[in-house]
């Protein structure tokens, strides 16, 4: 019988346990779409969707939010392993055409050291947008290295390696429909 419960996995060489079930995520997703359409009512904003991290959390947001937008992808990198090389890479670059004068929903799977943002708010700064919402599923304050506005946060979580829902440790773990921390004592 499934009792519901979600157990330890491994991805590599590593452990993972659960973190946030996909009850409680899909619940703040909901939420969080219901507070986009809220702020953003009757607009016809561009989604700027955080590629690869964010494109399971921005599906979701995306038709909670019911906001009749665009959707545009954007590709940063910076990761390698569970730490941050503090190089962030640009693969995919905005479209201006998508970007300049609209309203935009940004969207993150996570703020962690926040040097991402750091580095590519400037970059869509420079393509002149009317506004930029940042929306981020999950939230690391204390692992967060530079100062950043961010306007909703999904889930403030303590500063541990996590996957699932997106988000991956080298290339797996991204199709967990829950998100699981680094299980440091094993
Ligand atoms: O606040 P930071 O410490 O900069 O971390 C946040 C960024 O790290 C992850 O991307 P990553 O570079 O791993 O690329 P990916 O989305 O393709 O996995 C995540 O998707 C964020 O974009
Ligand atoms: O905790 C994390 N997990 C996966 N990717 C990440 N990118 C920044 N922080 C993380």
């Amino acid at each position: 019988m499934d009792s519901g419960k979600t157990d330890r996995i491994i991805l590599h060489n590593l452990p993972f346990k659960p973190m946030l079930t996909e009850a409680a995520i899909q619940q703040r997703v909901g939420e969080l779409g219901q507070t986009l359409r809220e702020r953003l009512a009757g607009g016809q904003p561009s989604f700027v969707v955080m590629l690869k991290g964010a494109f399971v959390f921005a599906a979701d947001l995306i038709r909670a939010s019911r906001l009749n937008g665009e959707v545009c992808f954007v590709r940063t990198s910076s990761y390698r392993g569970t730490a941050s090389e503090g190089k962030v890479r640009l693969h995919l670059a905005p479209d201006p055409a998508e970007i300049t004068g609209r309203d935009l929903v940004l969207i993150e799977d996570i703020v962690d050291s926040g040097y991402t943002m750091q580095a590519f708010l400037p970059e869509l700064e420079r393509l002149q947008p009317r506004s930029i919402t940042l929306v981020t599923l999950l939230h690391k304050p204390e692992a967060q290295q530079v100062p950043l506005k961010i306007d909703l946060v999904g889930f403030v979580i303590p500063p541990h390696f996590v996957v699932g829902y997106g988000l991956d440790y080298d290339g797996l773990g991204r199709h967990l429909p829950a998100i699981y921390q680094l299980d440091e004592q094993y």
